[in-house]
């Protein structure tokens, strides 16, 4: 958000993952974490920094002090319901802030007076008034809360807001406090309520994702006045969470066409902040989170991975430098094509001439089918297992019969230039076996003398890499297997040893011909 247009207004971000944010279940900051934040919210260029909820603990008022004082920069704010014991305790939290701020809030739907609160809607107004006016005794800076008030009457809000504003409220939240409004309903209210209060009282909206609308909820508030929204890193906050900060930031920088505001934020921040938040609170981000996510700058499918290596823009709204991101990834798996799968080769450093690529793509396609996706290693592993070497003999099929009472048992089926063979042979181990059988099916026997297997790739599908030392005769020869199943990865690297000795590179003898 850092492009201006001409009639561009400014947003405030209004940052409450210390203190909304908190409030998720199972969150639980401590004081050096919340800092730790704070100062990463700061580098991101919030407005205000709603630090915590003072009189919830001894702690969380330590909190809030400690960001007070040690972070510059945004506006530090703590949370008091409107009662003097509470608004004490937050100025007492904000006073050593460059900029302090009171935040103080009550319900004033019927169904939180009535029943949360067993207060008539007079004393509602009443409390308010005293608690900004106490409030103002300690700060120029006051935001008051409507709590709930997508489900208060409009003449209800529109009266408390007037009051609280001649109190000295500076700031009017709007929250849509269980994510129950939609954004048509959003901007109307924005509209009435703007309408209603003197221009210098900035609007604001605090939604909450219980329908999945709260970033569309918080820009309609926007075209209906808000002048500040209130949002979490990752969106984590109560229940459903809050609007996501990252979401709302980059639909205004994109659509600047649309929603001519600026900000300060500091877009490529966004990442190493929602990082962070993720890290320390313990809440991960899922993989299709928009901004932030895994997925978010990524593409798995050949036709996607197609243009946007043509142009990135064909698939690709936003920069992933522009939030602090690598370039856009490309995804290897059973959906890529050729042009990314050649792509991928290349950025590796392989230069492969076009025929051999198509060889190499079908090995692809058969180990994604296999495997899901495919990293960087497992490229490395399909190039580098395909060598000049003649494959004289290749493996058809194989099929082990095991258990604990009985020997292994392999079958191996063989294809050769001249036909198909196919033997059986036992041993000590499924490995064993198949080495046998391969050694009938071929009529070659070269004698093991290391064997070695190890994990090249990630996951539970990781690719495994066998690699075979063997005699015969005088030669020592060298071959190496890959595949996800080790058994097979075996086979391979067996048959790439008999295939050399065949080739004439070890003391080799003729192919005989026949099926065994
Ligand atoms: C929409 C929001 O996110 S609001 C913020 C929610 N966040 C939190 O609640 C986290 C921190 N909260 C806490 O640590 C505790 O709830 C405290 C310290 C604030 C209060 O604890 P307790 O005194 O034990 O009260 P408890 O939480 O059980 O009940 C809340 C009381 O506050 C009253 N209350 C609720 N909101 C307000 C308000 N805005 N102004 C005045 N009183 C309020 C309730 O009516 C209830 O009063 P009652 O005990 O007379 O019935
Ligand atoms: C305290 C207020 C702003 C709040 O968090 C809500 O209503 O959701
Ligand atoms: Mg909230």
């Amino acid at each position: 958000m850092t492009q201006q247009t001409q009639q561009a207004e400014r947003i405030r971000i209004f940052d409450t993952t210390l203190r909304d944010g908190e409030q998720s279940p199972g969150v639980a900051l401590n004081h050096q974490q919340k800092l730790e934040i704070a100062h990463q919210l700061a580098r991101l260029g919030v407005d205000v920094i709603e630090a915590g909820f003072p009189i919830a603990s001894p702690g969380d008022l330590e909190g809030v002090q400690r960001i007070a004082r040690e972070v510059r920069g945004p506006i530090i704010t703590g949370l008091a319901r409107a009662g003097q014991a509470d608004i004490e305790a937050a100025a007492r939290g904000v006073e050593g802030a460059e900029k302090p701020r009171i935040h103080t809030f009550i319900a004033t739907s019927p169904i939180h007076m009535a029943k949360k609160l067993n207060m008539e809607p007079e004393a509602v107004i009443e409390r308010a008034v005293t608690a900004v006016t106490l409030a103002r005794s300690f700060v120029d800076d006051v935001e008051f809360s409507a709590e709930d008030a997508t489900r208060s009457e409009w003449p209800f809000l529109v009266r408390i807001f007037q009051e609280v504003v001649a109190a000295g409220a500076t700031t009017v939240n709007i929250p849509d406090t269980v994510g129950y409004t939609t954004p048509a309903e959003m901007r109307s209210l924005f509209a009435h309520v703007r309408a209603n209060l003197p221009a210098h009282v900035i609007l604001s909206a605090h939604c909450h994702d219980d329908l999945g609308l709260a970033v569309a909820n918080s820009i309609a508030a926007t075209e209906g006045g808000a002048r500040q929204i209130e949002c979490t890193i990752n969106g984590i906050g109560e229940r459903a969470g809050n609007a996501s900060l990252e979401e709302i930031v980059m639909a205004f920088h994109t659509r600047q066409d649309v929603y001519p505001f600026t900000s300060n934020i500091v877009t490529r921040e966004l990442y190493r902040s929602s990082r962070m938040v993720s890290r320390l609170s313990g809440m991960p981000v899922q993989p299709n989170k928009a901004v932030v996510g895994d997925n978010a700058f990524a593409h798995e499918s050949g036709i996607h991975q197609d243009g946007v290596l043509k142009a990135r823009e064909t698939y690709e709204i936003m920069n992933a430098e522009l939030v602090g991101r690598e370039a856009a990834v490309l995804v290897m798996g059973k959906h890529s094509g050729r042009a990314a799968f050649r792509k991928a080769l290349t950025d590796l450093g392989y230069e492969i001439e076009e025929e051999r690529i198509k060889g190499l793509f079908a090995g692809f396609k058969d180990l994604a089918d296999r495997k899901g996706q495919i990293y960087a290693d497992d490229l490395r592993a399909l190039v580098e297992a395909r060598t000049d070497i003649p494959q004289t003999f290749m493996l058809e099929r194989y099929q082990i019969t095991s258990g604990s009472d009985m020997q292994p048992l392999a079958f191996v089926r063989i294809s050769t230039p001249d036909g198909v063979r196919e033997a059986t042979a036992s041993g000590n181990g499924s490995v064993e076996a198949v080495f046998g059988a391969i050694n009938t099916a071929t009529e070659i026997a070269p004698s093991l003398e290391i064997y070695r297997v190890q994990a090249v790739t990630k996951g539970s599908e990781a690719l495994g890499e066998v690699s075979i030392t063997a005699r015969h005769g005088e030669t020592s020869l060298h071959g190496t297997g890959v595949d996800t199943d080790v058994v097979a990865a075996s086979a391979r690297a067996w048959l790439r040893i008999v295939n050399q000795i065949v080739a004439g590179q070890g003391k080799s003898r003729a192919v005989t011909q026949g099926t065994v």
